[in-house]
């Protein structure tokens, strides 16, 4: 079994990550190729941003179907470039995002998720709603650490994730947690220790679903949504990337 792991971002460290995150919850004998792009953006922590990336997964979830990748993960909470995977791919496309949505709402009655930058708040409140979750979703908040910041020990990430996820449980009335981004991947069983609650890392959720969905011999429907796209005399990199599917 070959699961395609892109982290859309061009972080070799997140990379890395969210590699160790997978690799601590696949079966045996999985394998997986964790990879990011060529060329894109460090973080994702913008519209501007996401939009960068989408290239960078439509580039690698190419490489990956023709690699014969069974499935394929996008490791940001934004779930760059979803869409129009699926429309490329026979695999199955799993967002990390939508990944832990599922999984909290079978943990529990409402899920809050806690993330990084305020300014991404709106673009999480955006998938809620997307993924049909907005009944499930106790709340939104930030830390406010940037994400290539997670891991400086100075943004002190784990003790103000902590403190917001307390909140989230004590205010919003959430009895699960998501943590909204791959950068924390690492801390989601420390977190739940600490809480006494499920804290969800959509990682880890994500590749569950990816090896349950092989496993049945399930893959992206090609009716409707996501058919695949007409085809279109592309010019400069769609060209040089996309046509020859
Ligand atoms: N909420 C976020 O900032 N998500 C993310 N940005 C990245 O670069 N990777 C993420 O998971």
């Amino acid at each position: 079994m070959l699961i395609n792991l892109i982290n859309p971002n061009t972080s070799p460290g997140m990379t890395e990550c969210i590699h160790q995150a997978a690799l601590a919850v696949c079966s045996h004998g999985v394998q997986l190729r964790s990879v990011h792009p060529t060329q894109g953006t460090p973080s994702i922590e913008s519209y501007l941003e996401e939009a960068i990336a989408t290239t960078g997964v439509i580039e690698q979830v190419i490489a990956g179907e023709k690699l014969g990748c069974q499935a394929h993960i996008l490791a940001c909470f934004g779930d760059p470039g979803l869409d129009a995977a699926r429309e490329l791919a026979q695999a199955p496309v799993i967002g990390i995002a939508e990944a832990a949505m599922h999984s909290a709402s079978l943990l529990g009655h409402k899920f809050s998720i806690v993330t990084t930058l305020s300014r991404t708040l709106a673009m999480s409140e955006h998938l809620v709603h997307k993924y049909g979750f907005a009944q499930r979703c106790a709340g939104i908040s930030a830390v406010d650490i940037a994400v290539l910041d997670l891991h400086n020990p100075a943004s002190q990430a784990y003790e103000r994730i902590l403190k917001a996820c307390q909140q989230a449980v004590e205010e919003q009335g959430a009895d699960t947690l998501i943590l909204g981004c791959a950068g924390m991947a690492d801390l989601n069983q420390r977190l739940s220790q600490a809480l006494g609650v499920p804290v969800v890392d959509g990682v880890s959720s994500a590749v569950g679903l990816a090896e349950m969905l092989i496993r049945c011999g399930l893959s992206t429907s090609k009716r409707h949504a996501y058919a695949l796209p007409p085809q279109k005399c592309y010019t400069g990199w769609a060209a040089e990337t996309i046509n020859p599917i």
